[in-house]
């Protein structure tokens, strides 16, 4: 098999959680990745390569070609304004979801909310289906902050166990989605390079069903 395939990785969390699912599907790094400054691994199988990127990124490469398989957050592909990307397999690690949170115990105010959020497109697209009028404050991190300092009334950010709200004096309000990391695949390599594609996703819909 000649065609070579990259695999674009979330770095992070996602990425120590992905490691052990392409370790079930037998695709394993050359060297260790956690070791290495480097951003590009070859792996056990000369035709597939993975690259480590900020997981915002992923979606970038994957819909240029220059990656064929990207993995990533639900709530970084919602926010994503990419195209050319097909969802094919629920990694169904990294699961969290994505929530509204607010002061505990303290009403919203009669008027036009302010809500921050690193994930503005899904925030404002959210209140808008709520028939809710906000505005949306762009954040890069910290979102726990903004309620608190008043810089917000409402911020949208990942809830997993509810620690990091409740040790900064938040609630959880409402559910918007549930996230899992997902992988992707470039629309047009999906079609040209199927038959190399087709059995990558079936090595990883093994690992995902063995894992569960
Ligand atoms: N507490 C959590 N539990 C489970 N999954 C999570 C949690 N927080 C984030 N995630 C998932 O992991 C992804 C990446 O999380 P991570 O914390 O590694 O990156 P980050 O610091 O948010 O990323 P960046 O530094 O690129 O902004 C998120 O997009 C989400 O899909
Ligand atoms: O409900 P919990 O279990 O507390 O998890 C939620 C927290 O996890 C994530 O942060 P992370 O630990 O990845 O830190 P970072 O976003 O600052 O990188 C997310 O941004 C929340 O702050």
């Amino acid at each position: 098999m000649s065609e070579t395939l990259t695999i674009a990785l979330s770095k992070g969390r996602i990425l120590k959680e992905t490691l052990p699912l392409l370790e079930k599907a037998n695709i394993f790094p050359v060297e260790d990745i956690s070791k290495s400054r480097k951003l590009i691994f070859d792996t056990n199988h000369s035709h597939i390569k993975l690259v480590i990127l900020r997981a915002t990124d992923v979606p970038t490469y994957v819909e240029h070609g220059v990656a064929d398989f990207g993995v990533a957050g639900k709530d970084v592909l919602m926010e994503a304004t990419t195209k050319n990307l097909y969802e094919l397999l629920d990694l169904k690690i990294a699961k969290c979801r994505l929530m509204t949170a607010g002061v505990t115990g303290k009403e919203l105010p009669q008027r036009r909310l302010k809500v921050a959020s690193k994930f503005t497109k899904t925030a404002k697209s959210y209140f808008a289906e709520q028939g809710i009028q906000a505005d949306v404050i762009k954040l890069y991190g910290a979102m726990e902050l903004a309620p608190i300092m008043g810089l917000a009334d409402l911020i949208v950010d990942i809830v997993d166990t509810g620690n990091t709200l409740k040790a900064n004096g938040l609630e959880p309000r409402d559910h918007i989605a549930d996230i899992s990391t997902r992988l992707v695949v470039n629309k047009a390599a999906y079609k040209t390079k199927y038959q190399h594609i087709q059995p990558i996703l079936d090595m990883l819909s093994g690992a995902v069903e063995a894992g569960e």
